[in-house]
């Protein structure tokens, strides 16, 4: 005789890619940035940090690419190498608020940088070049300078120098912050539809509460003084297509439930239950 079955298992949680717990980063100005942070990113995860200027999302991020070390506990890749340094070994890349491209470089050669400090010539680097550029959109403009492409485009380069080593985990600080809302929205879809292509663990900062529910499946907010985290929010998107959900009751609600936390965070309201 078989044992009964529980036909309601729990729903599985997926497997966590790193861990944080009780993560504190004080600076040497006595400047605490975080207190106590306890957070699992988990594999293919896209996840973004919201909250005011000066809660820590720029710092965790930095911990996270291992440019800062927390000053106390732990950050654990659960399956990392580790290299001659102590530090885990990852496909990983950032993409900061500026483009930051080198002026008197093509844009092929912006991007071919990652790869030519890892020691490729450009003729080798090329396919790779070529393919992160058309899947920022940007396949005709290998040959142009910066100083020939709107804000847009440079972000658009600055993310495929970013793709060019293809990376398993993207750390985005505000790249889109400095965008007119048009130019936003299209690389926000643009890059949730890469997302879904490629199915890279995304880590993303914004200040804002729209494009933190647009894109994301889980939005952590965030509090100042000392940073910590205040509200941890499951995005449902359901089954609607990219440019709906803007539309979607499920996301007025969600946007609404997102700004309560972060006035709650920034001490002017309580979050809706
Ligand atoms: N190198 C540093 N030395 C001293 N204090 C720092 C340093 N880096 C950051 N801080 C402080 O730590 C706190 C958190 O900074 P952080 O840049 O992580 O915040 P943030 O949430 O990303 O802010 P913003 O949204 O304005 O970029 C702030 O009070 C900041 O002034």
């Amino acid at each position: 005789m078989t044992a009964a079955i529980d036909a309601t298992p729990p729903r599985a949680r997926p497997k966590p890619l790193v861990s944080l717990r009780g993560v504190t980063k004080t600076f040497s100005n006595g400047t605490t940035a975080l207190a106590g942070l306890d957070m699992d990113i988990a594999d293919g995860e896209f996840l973004s940090l919201l909250g005011p200027s000066g809660c820590g999302k720029s710092t965790v991020l930095r911990m996270l690419a291992g440019l800062s070390e927390p000053s106390g506990g732990t950050i654990d890749w659960k399956s990392a190498t580790y290299d001659a340094a102590g530090r885990p070994e990852m496909d990983m890349s950032f993409v900061f608020q500026e483009a930051t491209l080198m002026p008197w470089a093509t844009v092929a050669r912006n991007v071919w940088l990652p790869l030519r400090l890892k020691g490729q010539t450009l003729k080798v680097a090329r396919p790779k070049i070529d393919e992160a550029l058309e899947m920022v959109g940007l396949g005709g403009f290998a040959e142009a300078y910066p100083r020939e492409l709107s804000g847009g485009m440079k972000m658009r380069v600055s993310i495929a120098r970013a793709l060019v080593t293809r990376p398993k985990i993207l750390l985005m600080d505000e790249p889109f912050a400095a965008l007119d809302e048009i130019t936003r929205q299209k690389l926000n879809d643009d890059l949730l539809h890469l997302w879904q292509t490629f199915g890279w663990t995304v880590v993303f900062v914004t200040h804002s509460v729209f494009e933190s529910v647009y894109l994301s499946q889980r939005v952590v907010v965030m509090a100042a003084r000392p940073g910590r985290v205040v509200d941890d929010l499951a995005i449902e998107r359901g089954a609607s297509s990219s440019a709906d959900y803007r539309t979607t009751e499920e996301y007025r609600v969600m946007c609404q439930r997102a700004s309560a936390s972060l006035l709650t965070a920034i001490g002017k309201g309580t979050p809706d239950e």
